[in-house]
């Protein structure tokens, strides 16, 4: 092939050589330094251009070229571990329609050169996790070693923080072969990426410095992996799934994949339960479909399906090719992160007033959707990631998680971007909905607008919380009602809807007599309600529905919890300082007295309820009970409610402030920890001679 001259543009050799350099510098940030520039939908865009040009140029092939071997590299600090067998990668079918599959059954009958009428192949399809792999080593059934692919040959040595994954067992069950070298992936599920990402910016928001928010949970699990200090790697909460094995010597190997499966699970190790044997490629794409409607609901990431042909005597006929066998394909999904051009930042008032950066972004896919929206979190954020107008940004979306700006590609920054985010500056200091003053309070990573009931934005969205289903339950009441009310000025708070005429409503424009008629219907039917769901309704900041029940349940009556001082709202189980305070803050203000008074006016009633805090005698007050094991006559709830209307506490866990710890039959570790602590047990009948008032000593 002739080189082109440089008036049209880089030749193929060029083009090659930069492809290489750009795809070592982005598996050096992502493999060594689980530090990712780039989304990996990017990443694997430039693969497949040199991909593509290799195999249009295959003089251009270099051994290194990183289509050609796993990339990789052992971190300073870790041992290094040579694989025993090596640990390679999966081909990629990128093509995330059912064809994808068609394309892999139809090299793996030509590979295997089999006829055009030979039955289907059986294939055995699970989840491709999307965390990183490891390989577990087992000598005589117990876990001696952990370690990461690193470059496919030689990993590093991560056993120490491998141990504090609970998922994997250090023993096996039921056996004991010289060695079993189990693989698979450690991952992070969701909800526990978001409450560290959650507990990081806290810490930030606190002054913490050396702390960070990580990207996605692979890039959490791949950093508490590959964390130097087992102490921190323990305190981030892994969870594993195996899924094939490495070394082996003395152990039966199944003669299927989905029977090395059930094997696993039957050792003790976490298989996932998503995973079936199907018949040719019609099965692997009712497979791919199947868990493709099922992706945003699994607590976990995942960015596409496996497919392993299911025999072991086919897989060793298929054999390998450099970094890759060909008995299996990773047949890929929608990605989760995107690039796209950051337009503008906007900043949403909340129903709480918290004022929240929000990215104006370029439309773009991502996560199965098209997303134009994306948050920001806080100021904070915005400046750590340094993120500005003009900016290329990676953008998020997993599961129902609200898509977020994950980061920005420096390399991508145009000369004319824009400042950095400054939301006070940005706002003049005034709340964009309202012009009320805004304030940050120390310590918290959020400004807030001040103007409180009086802001149209928390006005909006009271009503619309108000309105909910788990608070007062207006059925017909939903945001294109609301923004119609408030801005036809027919609403202005809350208990304006009951004041709500049947002529007034049927003039707004689209809304038809019938609408009218089922929403006063659906006030009406509102304002027999319960006090827990009143006082979840009032949204005041920190009670959440069960708090709401917990005051409702305390206090019986909403006077007597407007009245509370601080120290009787800590009586209530679960209320902390944090909440009191807002409590008692709530209802200082006039304005939301008034509120509750003019609903009562208004018909709003529920059934006062007992309360636990009347006049009674409570012997147990400021007692702390601990319920363990079954209870010879009471319930659990029942024996709660007799505590708490005693004025005791119900806590969930034995500490040094239990007062007494409940026992019944079948107590468990509950039991063993009072003992090591020297807290005293009782029973059924000694619980109920406490509610009774006598044997008040300690
Ligand atoms: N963003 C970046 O800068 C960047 C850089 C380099 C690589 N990457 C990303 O890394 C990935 C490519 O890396 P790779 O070579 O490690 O390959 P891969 O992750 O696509 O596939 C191989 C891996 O799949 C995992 N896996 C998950 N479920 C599995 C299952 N059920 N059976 C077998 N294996 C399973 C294993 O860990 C295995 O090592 C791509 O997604 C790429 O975008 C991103
Ligand atoms: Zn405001």
């Amino acid at each position: 092939m002739s080189q082109t001259p440089d008036l049209f543009g880089p030749s193929p050799a060029e083009q090659a050589a930069a492809l290489r350099a750009q795809l070592h510098h982005h598996a050096h940030r992502y493999y060594v330094l689980d530090a990712p520039e780039i989304p990996d939908a990017e990443y694997d865009r430039l693969f497949q251009a040199l991909q593509a040009l290799e195999a249009q140029h295959p003089e251009l092939l270099t051994p290194d070229s990183p289509t050609q071997r796993v990339i990789g590299r052992v971190l300073d600090g870790f041992a290094p571990v040579r694989h025993a067998v090596p640990m390679l990668s999966i081909r990629t079918e990128t093509d995330t329609t059912p064809a994808g599959a068609e394309a892999f059954d139809a090299r793996v009958r030509r590979e295997l050169a089999l006829p055009e009428d030979a039955v289907a192949i059986r294939y055995a399809a699970e989840l491709k996790f999307d965390g990183l792999a490891i390989n577990l080593r087992y000598e005589r059934g117990v876990l001696v070693q952990a370690a990461t692919r690193g470059d496919g040959e030689t990993g590093e040595d991560v056993t120490q923080n491998i141990r504090t994954v609970n998922q994997i067992p250090l023993r096996l069950r039921g056996t004991e072969p010289p060695v079993l070298e189990v693989r698979g992936e450690v991952y992070m599920r969701r909800d526990d990426f978001e409450a560290l990402n959650e507990r990081q910016r806290g810490l930030m928001a606190a002054g913490a410095k050396n702390e960070k928010t990580f990207v996605n949970p692979r890039n959490a699990a791949a950093g508490a992996v590959r964390q130097l200090d087992p102490a921190i790697a323990a305190k981030r909460p892994l969870s594993f799934f195996a899924y094939g094995l490495g070394e082996v010597q003395g152990w039966e190997v199944p003669a299927t994949h989905h029977g090395l499966l059930d094997a696993l699970a039957a050792l003790g190790l976490p298989v996932c339960e998503h995973r079936a044997v199907v018949e040719g490629a019609a099965g692997l794409s009712a497979f791919h479909q199947r868990i493709g409607a099922l992706r945003d609901s699994l607590p976990f990431d995942i960015d596409g399906v496996v497919y392993k042909v299911d025999d072991r005597a086919l897989q060793e006929r298929l054999g390998f090719v450099t970094r890759e066998p060909r008995w299996a394909v990773a047949h890929k999904y929608p990605a989760q992160e995107q690039m796209t051009r950051l337009l503008d930042i906007d900043i949403q008032v909340g129903r709480t007033g918290k004022l929240t950066p929000v990215a104006k972004l370029e439309p773009v896919f991502v996560g199965g959707t098209t997303v134009s929206n994306a948050t920001l979190h806080n100021e904070d954020e915005a400046r750590r990631k340094d993120v500005r107008v003009g900016d290329t940004v990676i953008v998020r979306r997993a599961g129902d998680v609200i898509p977020e700006v994950v980061g920005v590609v420096l390399e991508r920054r145009p000369a004319d971007v824009g400042e950095p985010f400054d939301l006070y500056q940005r706002l003049q200091g005034r709340c964009p909905v309202c012009a009320s003053p805004i304030e940050r309070e120390e310590g918290s990573a959020d400004w807030r607008c001040t103007g409180g009931l009086t802001c149209p934005a928390q006005r909006k969205q009271a009503l619309l919380h108000f309105a909910g289903r788990r608070a007062m339950d207006i059925e017909g009441l939903g945001d294109k009602l609301v923004d119609q009310l408030v801005d036809a000025g027919i609403v202005q708070a809350v208990p304006d809807l009951y004041k709500l005429g049947f002529t007034a409503l049927a003039a707004m424009e689209r809304m038809g007599e019938k609408s009218a008629q089922n929403l006063l219907a659906g006030i009406e039917k509102s304002k027999s309600t319960t006090l827990g769901r009143f006082l979840f309704a009032l949204g005041i900041r920190q009670v959440g529905e069960a708090t709401a029940k917990d005051l409702a349940r305390h206090f019986g009556t909403i006077d007597r919890l407007m009245d509370a001082r601080v120290e009787e709202l800590l009586e209530v189980n679960d209320v902390g300082p944090i909440v009191a305070e807002s409590i008692r803050h709530f209802f200082d203000q006039p304005l939301h007295r008034e509120v509750v008074e003019q609903l009562r006016a208004a018909g709003v009633h529920w059934p006062d309820e007992q309360g636990t805090a009347s006049d009674a005698p409570r012997p147990l007050l400021g007692k702390v009970l601990v319920l363990t094991g079954t209870l010879p006559t009471l319930g659990r709830d029942e024996a709660k409610d007799l505590i708490e209307a005693a004025g005791g506490k119900v806590s969930g866990s034995v500490s040094k402030k239990t007062t007494w710890v409940v026992a019944g039959e079948e107590a468990g570790s509950k039991l063993d920890k009072a003992r090591d602590l020297g807290v005293p047990v009782i029973d059924e009948a000694g619980l109920r001679a406490l509610l009774a008032g006598d044997g008040q000593e300690t």
